[in-house]
């Protein structure tokens, strides 16, 4: 059911609904085209689209060769373009069609922006093909030099040229620019320019023959484009009912925004198409934000803000709830198809190995040393050291894991510990800590000394800071390193004991690797055979039991401390984390999003291999309580402890948190605003 607050509206959050349009072309027949358009227009206006771009040349149709240059056509071009717009005039969005227009005895190929019934602006195609199948040059006059010009067209003087960018007045990320097939083909795209100054989404009517490899070629380009430039791009080529005469067409439609494609065409069908998605406009200026070699180019360029005519227009737009036509992963860090997710994995691990195998190499470090509690993190990094000790022809036996039992260590754990080093050959031993806890807790007259149930912060860090003292004092005595396992969602949080304790280590190599990933780790390792047997099936009883710390015992139901009952599920963590560290998006658009991916389990792709019983979804209240705890934690309370981290290699290119990379920012920081912007923001 559609909600009426701000917050449920696509618009509030700076996404834009654009469409790429394939009608079915009549060949140069100029009325069937121009009500082909008007249809499309009228389903775009009906599913809120903000855009509309259609094929080039699209009101005669692009391959009517010689009849370009007919009086007949012209003037019935000319006529359509003014019942196109009256017959729009009612309609929500901007359309980009596409039609031959002369000026001073010259015809350019043109995209024609319309509004409301107003022709907004003219842009000339400033790069004509004329090789291989290609001629235009032999009807069009390339508009590549074409600026502060105006033209005559459908009754109105508009603005013609090169140098338009299109604005809406009351939309402020609704900012657009135009160009046509070839110019993107072209070393240096008008929209590179356009986008330095200032567009964010950029659009190609395109009209390309297909042959064979080309559909990949444009992917290719429109994927380039959209990242080189930083910006949303939008293409649609013609299709069907285009004239066969020597070519063919198959009505490409893509979406691609930073160099990800958000949505594809069905290509080769009779039917005419309305591609929709919502492109993130507020991603593209943030990301523009945050690299200044962008902006360095503009200048080097030569490109001063205003260097581009705007053209502005009313978007009217109502705030209404249209949902979101946008697929949002559950897990950004964790791709949801077998292959992405495949290569990540890949990627993930192979980072790890190296950097950890070159540290020993630059360390001169005989051993490694891990405690190995049988809990995933711990896991991970034993496996990923043994594979380092592979690759450097050094046996295992050079990795030396301890199991360290403390007050409240399960049975299933320790055992799992031992098998998997076991399993993999290294040098396993065991150190009860409680004794040592004992004796410092009675040192320091903690209530747990007189055999009081008093199970706080300073119970459970005595444990933590125990088991990395012992860990740092062997590796002194045996010449190692110690191996961090603190992966990059606990440091997110915060949920580390500081300093003497696992936040310390020689080498944190977990650090770069968010929690809902390291799972997906240990199974692809399963998958592609890193190990024997044994380490395998070692492996999949460590997957199968739930997080704890284990640091508190369990309750008189048997219930184990569990971390994500106190802190969240790590699957939200992680969403939220990546997109206020790797994005800067605020809050409640963090919350807008976190519900789209999450509100519905039966919705979208779950990753391979998450089990079904884990597919749950999340609501608005929930998101938002714990969006709230993870703000607190991440602005207020655990910088100090991100600020003093040891090395370790950044992983994912969805952010990391090492304070000499990614995250730089102040141990004494607050919450107050993003708390306040999400109290102010949410219904
Ligand atoms: N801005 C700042 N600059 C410098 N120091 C600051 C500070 N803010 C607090 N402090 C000080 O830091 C100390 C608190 O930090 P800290 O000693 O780390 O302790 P704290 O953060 O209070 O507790 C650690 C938490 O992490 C959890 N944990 C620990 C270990 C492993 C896992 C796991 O599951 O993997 C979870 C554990 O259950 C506990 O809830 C206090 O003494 C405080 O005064
Ligand atoms: N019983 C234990 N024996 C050996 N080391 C331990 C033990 N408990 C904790 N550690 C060490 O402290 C680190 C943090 O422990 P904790 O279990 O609290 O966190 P975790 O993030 O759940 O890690 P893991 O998934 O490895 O258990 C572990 O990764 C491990 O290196
Ligand atoms: N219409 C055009 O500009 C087509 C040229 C383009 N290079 C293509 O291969 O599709």
């Amino acid at each position: 059911m559609a909600k009426t607050h701000r917050f449920f509206s696509h618009h509030a959050h700076e996404f834009l609904r654009v469409a790429a349009c394939t009608p079915v072309a009549s060949v140069g027949d100029i009325a069937a085209n121009a009500a082909a358009t008007i249809a499309l227009a009228k389903r775009g206006h009906a599913e809120a689209c903000d855009l509309l771009v259609f094929p080039e040349l699209n009101v005669t149709s692009y391959a009517i060769d010689d009849l370009h240059l007919q009086d007949a056509i012209q003037r019935a071009t000319d006529a359509a373009l003014a019942e196109i717009a009256a017959a729009t005039a009612k309609l929500k969005p901007v359309l980009l069609v596409g039609a031959a227009l002369t000026k001073d005895g010259r015809l350019y190929n043109c995209a024609v922006a319309i509004h409301r019934g107003r022709i907004l602006g003219v842009v000339p195609k400033s790069y004509l093909p004329n090789y291989r199948e290609y001629y235009e040059k032999r009807w069009f006059t390339s508009g590549y030099d074409v600026v502060e010009d105006d033209i005559a067209v459908a009754g109105q003087i508009v603005s013609f040229g090169i140098d338009l960018i299109f604005t809406a007045s009351d939309l402020p990320h609704f900012i657009f620019h135009a160009e046509i097939c070839e110019d993107f083909w072209a070393p240096i795209p008008p929209s590179t320019y356009a986008a330095m100054a200032g567009a964010l989404v950029c659009c190609n009517l395109s009209a390309s023959n297909v042959v064979i490899g080309k559909s990949r070629q444009r992917m290719l380009l429109s994927a380039a484009q959209s990242d080189r430039a930083i910006c949303a791009y939008v293409f649609s080529a013609a299709g069907p009912g285009e004239s066969t005469t020597d070519l063919a067409w198959d009505g490409q439609g893509m979406v691609h925004e930073l160099g990800e494609l958000i949505a594809e065409s069905a290509r080769f069908e009779n039917d005419p198409e309305l591609l929709v998605a919502d492109v993130d406009c507020g991603r593209v200026r943030q990301e523009r934000m945050r690299n200044g070699t962008f902006h360095d180019t503009a200048r080097a360029e030569g490109l001063a803000p205003g260097s581009f005519r705007r053209v502005t227009f009313e978007a009217k737009p109502d705030f209404a709830d249209v949902g979101l036509r946008r697929d949002i992963r559950r897990f950004p860090f964790v791709p949801n198809t077998p292959e992405k997710l495949d290569a990540d994995c890949y990627e993930a691990f192979n980072i790890q190995v190296t950097a950890l195998a070159q540290r020993v190499v630059a360390a001169k470090a005989e051993r490694l040393v891990i405690g190995v509690s049988g809990g995933l993190d711990s896991t991970h990094a034993l496996i990923v050291a043994a594979k380092a000790m592979d690759r450097l022809g050094r046996s295992r036996d050079h990795i030396l894991g301890y199991t360290m039992p403390g007050f409240a260590t399960s049975e299933g754990t320790k055992s799992n510990a031992w098998a998997l080093m076991r399993a993999l050959g290294v040098a396993g031993d065991e150190i009860d800590i409680r004794p040592a806890a004992e004796q410092m807790l009675a040192d320091m007259r903690h209530p747990f000394a007189d055999g009081k149930p008093t199970y706080d912060v300073t119970f459970e860090n005595v444990q933590a800071g125990l088991r990395t003292d012992y860990l740092f004092r062997l590796a002194n005595q045996h010449n190692g390193l110690v191996v961090g396992t603190g992966d990059l969602s606990e440091l997110a949080l915060g949920w580390c004991t500081y300093g003497v304790g696992d936040q310390m280590s020689h080498y944190a190599v977990n650090a770069g690797v968010p929690k809902t990933l390291i799972q997906f780790l240990i199974r692809w390792c399963i998958r592609t055979d890193q190990y024997d047997a044994e380490t395998d099936r070692v492996l999949e009883a460590i997957l199968a039991q739930e997080i704890s710390p284990e640091l508190v015992p369990a309750g008189a139901d048997g219930a184990l401390q569990s971390t994500e009952s106190k802190i969240g599920p790590y699957a939200l963590n992680d969403f939220f984390a990546h997109y206020i560290v790797r994005h800067g998006m605020a809050p409640s658009k963090v919350a807008f999003l976190a519900l789209k991916a999450w509100e519905d389990a039966s919705r979208g792709r779950w990753p391979r291999d998450f089990p079904a019983a884990a597919r749950t979804a999340y609501d608005l209240p929930t998101i938002r309580g714990w969006l709230e705890k993870f703000l607190f934690r991440f602005f207020t309370i655990s910088q100090f402890k991100r600020s003093a981290i040891p090395n370790g290699p950044k992983v994912s290119a969805g952010g990391a948190l090492s304070p000499r990379g990614d995250w730089r920012a102040p141990s004494d920081g607050t919450a107050k605003p993003f708390l306040d912007e999400l109290d102010a923001n949410l219904p």
